[in-house]
C-alpha cells in the first residue's frame, strides 16, 4: 500500500498540536467537566478512558465547540480557538469523527468523501501534511475502494463507519478526535480501525480517541488519559495503566 511519507519531525518541532487546559463543560444546568486537561503530540494516540458516563464524548465535543457551553484554553498548533465555531475549527485541521456514523446516505462513496474535501495543509514546522485523495483513502480502507459507486445508505454499519472517518480524513486533519471507534462493529472491522489508527499515526497525525475497550485503546495508543465523573482522575503511559490491575478495576471496572 502506497502512503504519504512526511513523516519527518522537524528540530525542535515537539509543542503538542492540541493543548487543552481547566476545560468545563455543561448541558443545561448540569455541568459535566470540571477542569479537564490533555495534550497530543504529533504522531500521537491518546486514549480518553472512563466508565459510562464520566465525560469522554462531552470532552471531544467540547474541544470540537459542540456542547451548548464550555469555558476552558483549547489550544490549537499554538492557536486559541476556544471561541470558534465547529466548522471554524474544522478548517483548520482538527477533524472529529462522532460516535454515530454521519454520512450522506443518498450519495454515493465517492460523493461522500468528495463533500469533506478540503486543501492540502501544511504541518507547523511548514512541511506538507498528509494529502489524502479518494484514490488513498481506498488503499487504506480496500473494502470502501471496493464500492465507490454505493449508495451510502446500502453500506453495512461497519462500513459507514470506515466511510465517515474516510470522510473527515478528506478534510486534511492533522489531529482526530475520534468518537468510540470499536463501539458497536463487528471485530474484523474494529481490527481494520486499530490498523487505520496505526497508519495515521506513522503519518504523523495525532489521535485523541475516547475508548472503554482496553485491549483495543492497548493496541493503539501511547498514552491514556482516564476521566472519572468528569474530571482527569490519571494520565499515564498506555502500557502502565493495561499492567496494572488495581488502576484497571478502580478506575476502568475491567
Ligand atoms: N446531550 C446531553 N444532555 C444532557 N446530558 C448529557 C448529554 N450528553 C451527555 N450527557 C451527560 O453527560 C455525562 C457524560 O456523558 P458522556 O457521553 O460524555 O460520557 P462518556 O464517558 O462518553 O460515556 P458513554 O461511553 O456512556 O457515552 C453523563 O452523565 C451524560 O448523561
Amino acid at each position: 500500500m502506497k502512503l504519504n511519507d512526511n513523516t519527518a519531525h522537524a528540530p525542535g518541532d515537539d509543542a503538542p498540536l492540541l493543548q487543552v487546559e481547566g476545560l468545563n463543560a455543561w448541558y443545561g444546568a448540569a455541568q459535566i467537566l470540571f477542569g479537564v486537561g490533555l495534550q497530543v503530540g504529533r504522531g500521537e494516540v491518546v486514549a480518553l478512558m472512563g466508565r459510562n458516563g464520566a465525560g469522554k464524548s462531552t470532552t471531544l465535543k467540547s474541544i470540537a465547540a459542540l456542547v451548548p457551553r464550555r469555558v476552558g484554553s483549547v489550544r490549537f498548533l499554538g492557536r486559541d480557538v476556544s471561541r470558534l465555531a465547529p466548522h471554524q475549527i474544522a478548517r483548520l485541521g482538527l477533524g472529529y469523527v462522532p460516535e454515530e456514523r454521519r454520512i450522506f446516505t443518498d450519495l454515493t462513496v465517492l460523493e461522500n468523501l468528495e463533500v469533506g474535501r478540503q486543501p492540502p495543509r501544511r504541518w507547523p514546522d511548514g512541511t506538507a501534511a498528509p494529502l489524502w485523495t479518494p484514490a488513498q483513502l481506498f488503499a487504506l480502507f480496500p473494502n470502501l475502494g471496493e464500492m465507490p459507486g454505493r449508495p451510502g445508505g446500502r453500506m453495512s454499519g461497519g462500513e459507514q463507519q470506515m466511510l465517515t472517518v474516510a470522510r473527515t480524513l478528506m478534510g486534511q486533519p492533522l489531529v482526530v478526535l475520534l468518537d468510540e471507534p470499536s463501539e458497536g462493529v463487528a471485530p474484523i472491522i474494529v481490527e481494520q480501525m486499530a490498523q487505520t489508527i496505526l497508519q495515521l499515526k506513522a503519518q504523523g497525525i495525532g489521535i485523541l480517541l475516547s475508548e472503554q475497550n482496553l485491549p483495543f485503546a492497548e493496541a493503539v495508543a501511547d498514552r491514556a488519559v482516564v476521566l472519572e465523573k468528569g474530571q482527569v482522575v490519571h494520565a499515564a503511559p498506555m502500557g502502565e495503566l493495561a499492567a496494572d490491575a488495581g488502576m484497571r478495576r478502580l478506575y476502568l471496572g475491567v
